[in-house]
């Protein structure tokens, strides 16, 4: 990387159009790397996820003109090869979480991992960098989906998607049934900020903030 690509003249935007990403965000990262945030709808983009992630942190650093981050996380099936992935937003909007146990009924892999792809661009002509986190589901149960199961008493939060049908592998909670802070130290969205701290702690970043 050019050496004049290590100082930073803005703070470094997180930007994102889902509020309880951002609070999950701002939870993890605490004040390890300066950033902001900013509401953004960016489009939702079609193809491969790490090439959607880096996109939305191209159209981000034009719109900001300065350093972004964004992300972007998919739910994927094994039976459906990693679908719906990316498509998640719609398909849980189209079908909500009965719709998704439905989809997984047809299949004896329930199996599933919840990735984020976050992606950082320096600038509107820097190439971003993406660093990914996957948490899996649990396997040996044969059931993915607990949302409907007789024996939970309450499905727990229900404020943030697909949390409440996605129980982690080697954890007896759903994501929505757990407190916040436990989702936070073994998600998806908390192992790919540790690569994006670890990158800022390599990278060395000088904020020279007029
Ligand atoms: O503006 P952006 O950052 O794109 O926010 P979004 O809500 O559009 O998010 P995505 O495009 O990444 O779509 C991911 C979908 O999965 C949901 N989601 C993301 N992270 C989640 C998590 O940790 N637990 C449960 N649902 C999550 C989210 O609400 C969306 O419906
Ligand atoms: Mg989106």
């Amino acid at each position: 990387m050019a050496t004049e690509a290590r100082v930073l003249l803005r703070p470094v935007t997180f930007v994102t159009g889902n509020a309880k990403k951002l609070e999950e965000v701002r939870a993890i990262l605490g004040d390890s790397i300066p950033f902001r945030s900013l509401k953004l709808d960016l489009p939702e983009l079609q193809g491969e996820p790490d090439e959607i992630s880096k996109e939305k942190a191209r159209l981000a650093a034009i719109q900001v003109n300065g350093p972004v981050l964004v992300e972007d996380t998919c739910l994927c099936f094994n039976a459906l090869n990693g679908l719906p992935g990316p498509y998640i937003k719609w398909f849980l909007e189209k079908t909500g979480h009965e719709g998704l146990n439905n989809i997984l009924k047809a299949y004896e892999d329930k199996s599933a991992y919840a990735m984020c792809i976050f992606s950082l661009a320096l600038g509107p002509t820097t190439e971003p960098m993406s660093f990914c986190g996957k948490t899996h589901s649990i396997t040996d149960a044969g059931v993915f989906f607990f949302f409907f199961r007789e024996d939970r008493s309450s499905p727990g939060a229900t404020d943030f998607g697909w949390d409440p049908i996605f129980q982690p592998d080697g954890h007896d909670q759903t994501y929505a049934e757990m407190a916040k802070d436990e989702k936070n130290r073994i998600s998806h969205r908390s192992k790919a900020l540790a690569l994006v701290r670890a990158h800022f702690a390599e990278a060395g970043y000088i904020f020279q903030i007029g």
